[in-house]
């Protein structure tokens, strides 16, 4: 006899929805005939990596979880593009728009989340949108091609995961948040600082505490008007503060509601035989926004749902990691500081690591970490599993990233525990491919189970539980560090084939290296380009598109969307003439605000876009490349010539080497200094190349830095004459042409590279020599970038001028 199979409908086709089914059907294969209705018209996909779609590192067919296959192999009836409007719990029927009414036996309400709109007088115009769908994304996309200003309002985990999709997408993005300081729900305010400067320094605009008042523009959106008054270019708004639970459906129909749908610890409705999971769902007060709590639900509703015994599901603690490559951000349970909590805090300036974890009662229960989240999955086991810490060293609970042995972490675990939160994979799932399947890498393990295939928050775990398995016989550093996600390639590999294959175009690089991304991103197009012009300075034709808008600008844009301009002034050295004719473009320009920089040099801040290039004819001087990674300027003291205590011609020496290096393109921005004697006025020690006259001649320090990561230069060599630093100096800024990766400050590349290493190149004569030459090549074709642009219409045209948007 064939039992007669119960009928279950589910009401939305997303990630919670479909996920609890998926875990029924691996409990109780027959229990159930199963329906799923969805809005959208795509089968099961993997929301979270939109944003990895938008920043054009996936495309749209590789996010789904469930083609249609799956739904066809289960026996499941899927019904795409096709919205439930009525319930009748009476009846126990649900009907869609299409008309089409089914009968259930159980019911789940899986209907996710609505994206929030802020109700502003505009926000109804074209070019105003959420950004939540397949479709959204792919709206954007089509934007990008057409327009080049985009907003993004709220600077929470979406908008900034908008906000880099867009510079990918060769949009200039100012990203508009109501308070001081980003992400405020997931990081503490040094984190959110330390945040905010990596993202600015990638090309990011912010406009904080801005209060959004309007969005002004006829047909389609040209702007957004503050409370404040200004307003703010774009064609494009995307709007990112939050969600609401999608409960339209349930409320008519009587089920509970407050906001979410208000389910118990088995994920029942007030409504009988009626379930609600996923950011619908309404649980002891909390409506979650992430994955892995509504996995976590998921298993509680299958177990239920196929009879299997399970305990209640009693609520999540949530973490978060922010998807955009070149930044590592997490955040774990409560990372503010209360009553009754204490803190440890590493803040390491030198690498730009931040990590915070949050004590109570002698537990663990929040942490936020910058810089390197290799941790992250560990510290939210120990608040998961309320580890007592009283017996610990504090520090080592930061510091221990492997906890004594990278294996015995997860060797403890067990097998049913989550490593990776974001698609649900367990350690047992895991272990069980690398023996099964032979698996010795982590992408092997992605490719196998999508175990850090999402936020990749996991992949410590992941590699942990690869040791665990394999043993010695697991090389941990067998994945290489390509330059981005575009490629397999690494920096060496790609500046090698650009050698040997005569490569001379960022396209065909990519073409012939087999990108994964035909447009490629915006990690690896301005280090394509850099890799170009330095491999063949003389030939090369720099591809302007691929630099940030900083260099195509020759300006630095400022955070109300003016610019700054920073003339050359050598050495830090000027005259009268020089400064009465800045004071007279100043005023003429009514520049509002004349700084001195801390390299000695004027800012003139708050110039208009249209002004910058009859600015520059005015002033006549080079540009001083404050925005470029390039020289930017040699701080002197006034050595000898003035001082009493000076040995060495500081102002001369450093008025030469700027007059040399000025123009010159570098892996990163560089600063270098001259101070007359071991008094150091110039602060020769922070700076990439420091300069320092002692008895008998001169010093010279590298790799050192002022800023984010302070790091004092190490001693490289000490020459006789003026003309030895000149020498010297070449060849080492070469050196670090040649080898130093894109983006790579002199600080990290000595460190990694190690001072002995380097010094042994700039004192080998032969070595010192070609090195020499090859700079002296790449001297001689360097150009006046303002001269450039006040000579040619067409470079005004395409960049200066103020084009209408519409
Ligand atoms: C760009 C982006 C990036 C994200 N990144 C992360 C991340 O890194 N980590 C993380 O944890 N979370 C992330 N999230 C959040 C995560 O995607 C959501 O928490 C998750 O998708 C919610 O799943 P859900 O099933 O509850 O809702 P959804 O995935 O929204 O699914 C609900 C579905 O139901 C359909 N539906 C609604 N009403 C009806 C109806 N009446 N009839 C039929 N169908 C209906 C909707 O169209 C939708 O397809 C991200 C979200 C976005 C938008
Ligand atoms: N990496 C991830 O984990 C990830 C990525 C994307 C989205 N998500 C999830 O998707 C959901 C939506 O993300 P979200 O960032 O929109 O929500 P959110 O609620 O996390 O953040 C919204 C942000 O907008 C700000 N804001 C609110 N009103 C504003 C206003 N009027 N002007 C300017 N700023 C304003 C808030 O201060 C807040 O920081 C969340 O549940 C989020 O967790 C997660
Ligand atoms: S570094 Fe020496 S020479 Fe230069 S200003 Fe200071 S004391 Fe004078
Ligand atoms: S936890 Fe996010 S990908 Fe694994």
């Amino acid at each position: 006899m064939t039992v007669k199979k119960e009928k279950l409908v589910l009401v939305g086709n997303g990630m919670a929805g479909v996920n609890a089914v998926e875990h029924l059907l691996k409990l109780t294969p027959d229990k159930y005939e199963v329906t799923i209705f969805g809005s959208e018209p795509h089968p099961n996909y993997n929301r979270i990596l939109l944003s990895y779609v938008l920043a054009g590192d996936s495309k749209v067919e590789d996010i789904v979880i469930h083609p249609y296959e799956w739904y066809a192999n289960n026996h499941i009836t899927l019904h795409t593009n096709q919205t439930i409007t009525d319930i009748d719990t009476a009846a126990q029927t649900v009907t869609s728009d299409k008309g089409l009414t089914v009968s259930y036996d159980k019911l789940i309400l899986a209907t996710g989340s609505n994206p929030f709109m802020i109700p502003m007088p505009g926000a109804d115009k074209e070019g105003v949108m959420a950004y939540r769908t397949i479709r959204d994304c792919e709206i954007m996309i089509e934007s990008a091609k057409k327009y080049k200003k985009a907003i993004v309002i709220g600077g929470g985990l979406l908008g900034l995961e908008a906000a880099r999709g867009f510079l990918n997408l060769g949009m200039k993005v100012d990203v508009v948040h109501i308070v001081d300081t980003i992400m405020e729900r997931q990081l503490d305010r040094t984190a959110s600082k330390m945040l905010q400067a990596a993202l600015e320094e990638q090309g990011i605009n912010f406009l904080l505490e801005k209060q959004s008042a309007e969005i002004v523009g006829d047909k389609r959106v040209t702007g957004l008007k503050f409370k404040d008054g200004t307003v703010a270019e774009a064609n494009l708004i995307v709007m990112a503060v939050g969600i609401r639970p999608n409960v339209e459906l349930a409320k008519k129909a009587g089920v509970e509601c407050n906001p979410g749908i208000i389910v118990n610890d088995y994920l029942q409705t007030s409504a009988p035989n009626v379930y609600a999971v996923g950011e619908c769902a309404m649980h002891r007060g909390i409506a979650y926004g992430l994955v892995a709590p509504l996995y976590e639900q998921g298993a509680v509703l299958a177990k239920h749902l196929a009879g299997v015994e399970t305990g209640p599901y009693e609520g999540s603690i949530l973490y978060t990691k922010l998807k955009v490559s070149g930044v590592d951000v997490f955040s774990g349970g409560q990372f503010g500081d209360a009553e009754g909590t204490k803190a440890i805090r590493i803040h390491d300036e030198f690498t730009g690591v931040y990590k915070k974890v949050v004590i109570k009662d002698n537990k663990i229960i929040g942490a936020v970490l910058f810089g390197d989240t290799a941790d992250g999955t560990r510290l939210m086991q120990m608040i998961r599993e309320e580890t007592d810490v009283s017996g610990l060293e504090k520090t080592a609970i930061l510091t221990d990233s492997s906890g004594g042995g990278a294996a015995s972490g997860v060797a403890d675990m067990k097998d049913d525990a989550i490593i990776c939160g974001c698609n649900g994979v367990t350690k047992g799932t895991i272990c069980s491919v690398i023996k099964d399947q032979g698996l010795t890498t982590v992408d092997e393990v992605k490719n196998c189970t999508t175990a850090s295939r999402s936020c990749g928050g996991c992949k410590p775990l992941v590699s942990d539980l690869l040791a665990f398995t394999l043993g010695a016989s697991y090389d941990k550093n067998a994945a290489k560090e390509t330059i981005c996600a575009c490629t397999d390639h690494t920096r060496d590999e790609v500046v090698t084939a650009i050698r040997e294959k005569g490569l001379s175009h960022v396209r065909e690089v990519m073409n012939v290296l087999g990108w994964k991304n035909d447009e490629g991103c915006s990690k690896c197009r301005p280090a394509l380009n850099y890799y170009l012009g330095m491999v063949s300075p003389d030939t090369y034709k720099d591809d302007s598109t691929s630099r940030f808008v900083n260099e195509r600008m020759h300006a630095n844009i400022q955070k109300d969307g003016t610019y700054s301009v920073v003339p050359r002034i050598y050495g830090g050295v000027t005259n009268p003439t020089e400064l009465k004719r800045i004071a007279e473009v100043a005023e003429q320009f009514n520049v509002p605000t004349v700084k001195f920089t801390g390299g000695q040099r004027l800012d003139l801040l708050g110039v208009k876009k249209e002004d910058l290039t009859a600015m520059w004819e005015a002033l006549d001087m080079p540009s001083g490349y404050a925005y470029g990674k390039a020289l930017r300027t040699v701080k002197t003291c006034v050595g000898e010539t003035f001082c009493r205590f000076g040995t060495g011609d500081a102002m001369g020496v450093g008025i030469e080497l700027e007059k040399r290096f000025e123009r010159l393109n570098t892996p990163a921005k560089v600063k270098l200094a001259v101070s007359g004697c071991p008094r150091n006025c110039a602060e020769s020690g922070i700076k990439d190349l420091g300069i320092v006259s002692v008895d008998g001649g001169w010093e010279l320090y590298a790799g050192g830095n002022g800023g984010v990561k302070v790091r004092v230069g190490d001693l490289l060599t000490t020459v006789k004459t003026e003309q030895d630093i000149i020498e010297y100096t070449e060849a080492y800024l070469q050196y670090y042409r040649e080898t130093g990766k894109y983006g790579e400050r002199t600080s990290e590349w000595v460190h990694r590279l190690g001072i002995e290493h380097i010094r042994d190149v700039v004192e080998n004569e032969e070595e010192r020599k070609q090195l020499c030459a090859r700079m002296d090549l790449a001297l001689s074709v360097t150009k006046d970038p303002w001269k450039q642009a006040i000579d040619s219409k067409k470079i005004q045209r395409d960049l200066y001028e103020v084009v209408e948007l519409n």
